[in-house]
């Protein structure tokens, strides 16, 4: 039989991960499957960042284990971080870079790159040092340089954490473009409206446990566990 040609579902069994002797996320189990985007909240240190960085397989886990339906898992899948790391070159070498990395044929890479700054609005500032640009360009650079490379999977940590309300909106318009692409989202946020928003489910941790992962419409007027609740009215803190 052939294998599938999707990593998704990616399925975490008994997932868990420790260190310094301390539990910072134990046993959970969840499916993420194509669709709308999955967005990971709980309170601070509940553990969503290191729950993202195991289903990317940037950590491995100390239990349990992340698996993928189909074969080339790590070329199906990218990562965006809250502070992106840029090259002190200019915006479009940036967006060049990853399509070398990852052997696309040199006369694709440059228009592959230009589609992928215009879809984030940096067309026009292709030439200008990435290091100069503002912290919503930097971000949505770093967006075209994930998106350049049309992954399956998409992580994005914290990616509008020190970012104001006008580049928030334009980070998450470029969020919406690419799940409606077909590209799956899988995104920690601390804001509520954003991962309204967003949303097509929700995944609550609390204490590196996963507590709930409901349908959005579902979580945000009736969600089923007593911590979850207490979140949503800003009840629990920790
Ligand atoms: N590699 C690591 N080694 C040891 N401890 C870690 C490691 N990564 C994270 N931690 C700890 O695990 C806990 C969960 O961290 P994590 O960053 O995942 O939380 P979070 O839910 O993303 O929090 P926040 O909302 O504040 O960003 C924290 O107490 C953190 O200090």
């Amino acid at each position: 039989m052939r294998a599938p040609d999707t990593m998704l579902p990616l399925i975490a069994e008994g997932l868990g991960f420790a260190a310094g002797g301390q539990a910072i996320l134990s046993d959970v189990n969840l499916t993420i499957a194509a669709g709308r985007p999955s967005m990971i909240i709980g309170p601070n240190g509940a553990g969503k960042s290191v729950l993202l960085r195991l289903l990317h397989g940037l950590l491995a886990p100390t239990q349990g284990r992340v698996a993928h339906a189909g074969p080339d898992a790590a070329r199906r899948q990218s990562m965006v971080f809250q502070r992106p790391v840029l090259l002190r070159r200019s915006v479009m070498a940036n967006a060049l870079y990853p399509l070398r990395l990852a052997g696309v044929p040199s006369a694709e890479r440059e228009p592959r790159a230009r589609a992928a700054l215009e879809m984030v609005g940096l067309a026009d500032l292709a030439d200008r040092p990435a290091r100069r640009l503002s912290g919503g360009e930097q971000q949505r650079l770093a967006l075209a340089r994930a998106a350049a490379l049309n992954p399956e999977l998409l992580f994005l940590d914290e990616p509008c954490a020190s970012l104001d309300p006008a580049a928030t909106r334009a980070v998450e318009q470029i969020v919406a473009t690419l799940a409606a692409r077909g590209t799956k989202i899988v995104m920690t946020t601390h804001d509520l409206a954003q991962a309204k928003r967003l949303a097509g489910e929700v995944l609550f941790l609390h204490r590196g446990r996963l507590l709930e992962q409901t349908p959005a419409d579902q979580f945000f007027f009736a969600p089923t566990t007593a911590e979850a609740d207490a979140f949503l009215r800003g009840d629990l803190l920790w």
